[in-house]
């Protein structure tokens, strides 16, 4: 009989900055448990102190250290090499403002102690160095959890690649000498320790990963610069608001819903339902988080190179998150880094029917140009589509097209791109009234020619 391995358990441990209220502190830790369950573990307990900063060597004050060593079974010393601790008045900060520990952890005498210790926060290697030594336990960063998960999920060529790039970026500057190592190597590259040689590695694999990458980026930029001149909608957002959601229910697609943060790492294009003439295309794009590393925002292209190149953005929102004000600030940062926000867009704000009247009130005063709609509700999606038509629409304009005897082969072409309002024939061809996107008639004009 076979015997499923443990669920591995994990700590969480969050430090609250002056600049960060209580609310956002708790949403925080609430999203980095999501996170790790992602990932696979159980979350056993959390660790929460108020600090002036993340910066400290061992990140927390020795009494919180020591209430973090005592559940993960370690000694609570990070040894000879730790800095030394706060200065007095940052002491009496904290001091006075401790927060008591969110969560209990388990009191199970029998309970396996956990083997994680995962920070809200991104660790410099020597933090997570002086965590472990006093921990006892493998500590991880959101960052490294993220990566983590990307590496886990990824499904397309260019999405496994991007990910094992910016998790070889991530991991390079925390390895260390392993105990038995540490020695001189031997032969060729004698001089070098194994760290070096490790990193030398990682740098040649790097490089290597970024010639595959461009090779197959030049496929995907040329897959979506056939699709340009079509009319274009990306969903985008934070994980978790429900963009897949709203494309199961615009497209009738059955792309993955999952109550689950970052359930969607890969771009999928489909075509508005009912389809319309010209079809409009609806992209699914991966959800944003705050903190995104910097090296997986670059792994994002292929999603960003969707919004960036999409005639209209939907910016999906879960209002009944009380931080979504954050995460759409987040998702527009992200977006605006890469210079998609000249990209016309829309608010969407989604899960209306978790909102009371109060709160769509208040969401209707604040937000007076937004769609609001829960993404379950037919008849909501169905005035969605509505719009999207009505934006496309008006953009759109009328010309008259001819279509010679000797290029009939290209009708199939004009059908894609646009509404053909009348056919007529004359000497020269096929006379077409057409309606489209400007973009759209200067192609079919060139191929005309
Ligand atoms: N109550 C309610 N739940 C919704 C609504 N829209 C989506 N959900 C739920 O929210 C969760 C996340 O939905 P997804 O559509 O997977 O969200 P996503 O934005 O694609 O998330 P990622 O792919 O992780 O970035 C699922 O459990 C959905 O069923 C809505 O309008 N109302
Ligand atoms: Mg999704």
């Amino acid at each position: 009989m076979e015997t499923k391995a443990p669920t591995p358990r994990a700590v969480l441990v969050g430090i609250q900055t002056p600049e960060v209220d209580d609310i956002a502190h708790a949403a925080s830790l609430e999203e980095l448990g999501r996170l790790v369950k992602t990932l696979g573990y159980e979350v056993v307990g959390e660790v929460s102190q108020r600090r002036e900063g993340t910066g400290a060597g061992s990140l927390l004050g020795s009494g919180k250290l020591a209430e973090l060593a005592a559940l993960t079974g370690g000694t609570g010393e990070i040894g000879t090499m730790a800095p030394k601790s706060t200065a007095k008045a940052r002491q009496r900060f904290e001091g006075a403002a401790d927060a008591p520990a969110a969560r209990e952890p388990d009191e199970e005498a029998s309970a396996p102690k956990p083997e994680f210790v995962i920070v809200d926060h991104e660790l410099s290697p020597s933090q997570i160095r002086n965590l472990e030594r006093a921990t006892g336990a493998q500590v991880l960063d959101r960052t490294g959890v993220i990566v983590e998960i990307f590496h886990r999920h990824a499904n397309t060529r260019e999405a496994k690649l991007q990910v094992e790039m910016a998790r070889l970026k991530y991991v390079a500057p925390r390895l260390r000498e392993s105990s038995g190592g540490g020695g001189r190597q031997q032969g060729p590259g004698a001089g070098e320790t194994t760290l070096d040689l490790d990193r030398r590695k990682i740098r040649d694999r790097i490089s290597e990963l970024k010639d595959q990458l461009e090779a197959v980026q030049r496929d995907a930029d040329n897959r979506r610069s056939a699709r340009r001149d079509q009319l274009r909608v990306a969903l985008v957002g934070y994980t978790n608001a429900g963009k897949s959601s709203l494309m199961r229910a615009l497209t009738g697609s059955q792309v993955l819903v999952e109550d689950k943060l970052f359930a969607t790492l890969d771009t999928t294009v489909r075509i508005l339902q009912p389809e319309t003439r010209p079809r409009v295309l609806v992209s699914d794009t991966v959800g944003f988080i705050k903190q995104l590393p910097h090296d997986l925002v670059a792994s994002f292209r292929s999603t960003l190179a969707e919004a960036l190149e999409a005639s209209l953005l939907l910016f999906v929102v879960d209002a009944s998150d009380p931080t979504y004000e954050a995460q759409l600030e987040v998702s527009r940062s992200v977006l605006r880094e890469i210079g998609a926000d000249a990209v016309p867009s829309r608010l969407v704000l989604n899960k209306m029917d978790r909102v009371d009247d109060a709160g769509r009130a208040a969401l209707a005063e604040k937000h007076p140009d937004a769609i609001m709609l829960s993404a379950h509700a037919p008849g909501d999606v169905a005035a969605l589509r509505e719009t999207l038509i009505a934006f496309f629409e008006a953009q759109m304009e009328e010309d008259v097209l001819v279509l010679p005897y000797a290029k009939q082969g290209l009708i199939g072409e004009v059908y894609e791109s646009a509404r053909v309002l009348s056919e007529d024939y004359d000497e020269k061809g096929r006379v077409l009234k057409i309606r489209g996107l400007p973009g759209a008639i200067a192609r079919l004009r060139r191929s005309l020619a």
